[in-house]
């Protein structure tokens, strides 16, 4: 079979990263392989907060366009950009293994501490789940939301708008600003959002059948797939996407048990709801969705209700 699998990417350098990643795990599995950069409409309004654009589809949607259509084999993503129900024809068929999922800060300031109360510091962030995280925590904080990719990010720090970022580990990592974290966050705080750290497969569901289990088998993290069903499961009885303030963490535990920590916190830092559950990793689903219905009983429905009708949604 010398077909050629052809990958569809966004443009942005961390996407481009992912997607050379997976290109180089389908080469080394002797595919041939095309890379195709694609457009979408999240990259082009970078001055709006996903929170109000509506994170549904932004960065996906034409993507999905050229998987319809054949004129890509599968798209590459980070995992946790990924909503947790995809529209109708598209499956996820692959996760890569996972890498560190820590949040990490980041700063040209080496001796910068979130916990150092002795002087102001201003804390960028785009994400609503780190900022009300910060808020529980580290209240002395001032902390400012920042979008845009790494770069931009890092770039806003440099002209002066704060003293440092709150990142993923992972996309530092594959960016190679590895020098400027200060600080790795203890997941007991900062529990990592659905899916941090992998990257997944998307494609049409009508693959060929052999395609789709030849990329399968190079680029399949089994461990890491487990993890990540209970955590996208979680996400889909919540009905979310990364743009509310959830978190879940799944992680392996002896030969057969999945360990599940979640929950939600309110914007404002105030309310934190965090549970453990374990079972048979081989119902990794079922506890996914466990953890988000005793979230929502506990205060979580509260939560999101508060934040939709802020939203107008
Ligand atoms: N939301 C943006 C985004 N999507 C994926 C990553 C990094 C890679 C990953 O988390 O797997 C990031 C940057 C960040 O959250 O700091």
């Amino acid at each position: 079979m010398s077909t050629k699998i052809k990958i569809g990417t966004r443009r942005s350098k961390l996407a481009l990263w992912q997607a050379y990643y997976v290109e180089q795990l389908l080469q080394d599995a002797g595919m041939d392989t095309e890379i195709v950069e694609i457009d979408t409409r999240g990259d082009q309004v970078l001055d709006v907060s996903i929170a109000k654009i509506g994170s549904k589809g932004v960065f996906t949607e034409e993507l999905e366009d050229q998987l319809r259509s054949g004129d890509i084999d599968i798209a590459v993503h980070s995992a946790k950009d990924m909503q947790s129900e995809l529209p109708e024809g598209f499956e996820i068929i692959a996760f890569t293994i996972r890498e560190k999922v820590n949040d990490v800060v980041v700063s040209r300031d080496k001796s910068i501490r979130l916990g150092d109360t002795s002087r102001p510091l201003t804390i960028g962030s785009s994400s609503v789940r780190r900022r009300a995280i910060l808020k529980a925590y580290y209240p002395h904080l001032n902390i400012i939301e920042m979008r845009g990719n790494l770069q931009t990010r890092i770039g806003k720090m440099d002209d002066g708008q704060c003293d440092a970022i709150l990142l993923a580990y992972a996309g530092v990592n594959r960016m190679e600003y590895n020098d400027l974290i200060v600080e790795t966050l203890p997941l007991e705080q900062f529990i990592p959002p659905v899916g941090q750290g992998s990257v997944a497969i998307e494609s049409a569901i009508n693959l060929d059948a052999k395609k789709r289990e030849t990329i399968r088998k190079a680029v399949n993290h089994p461990d890491t797939e487990f993890r990540l069903l209970a955590e996208r499961a979680f996400l889909k009885t919540l009905k979310g996407g990364c743009s509310i303030p959830a978190f879940c963490m799944a992680e392996l535990e002896g030969d057969d048990q999945l360990k599940v920590t979640g929950g939600m916190i309110s914007l404002d830092g105030q309310t934190l709801i965090k549970n453990v559950l374990t079972g048979a990793r081989s119902d990794a689903e079922q506890l996914g969705d466990q953890m988000a219905n005793l979230t929502l009983e506990q205060g979580g429905a509260q939560i999101l209700a508060a934040i939709r009708a802020e939203r107008g949604e």
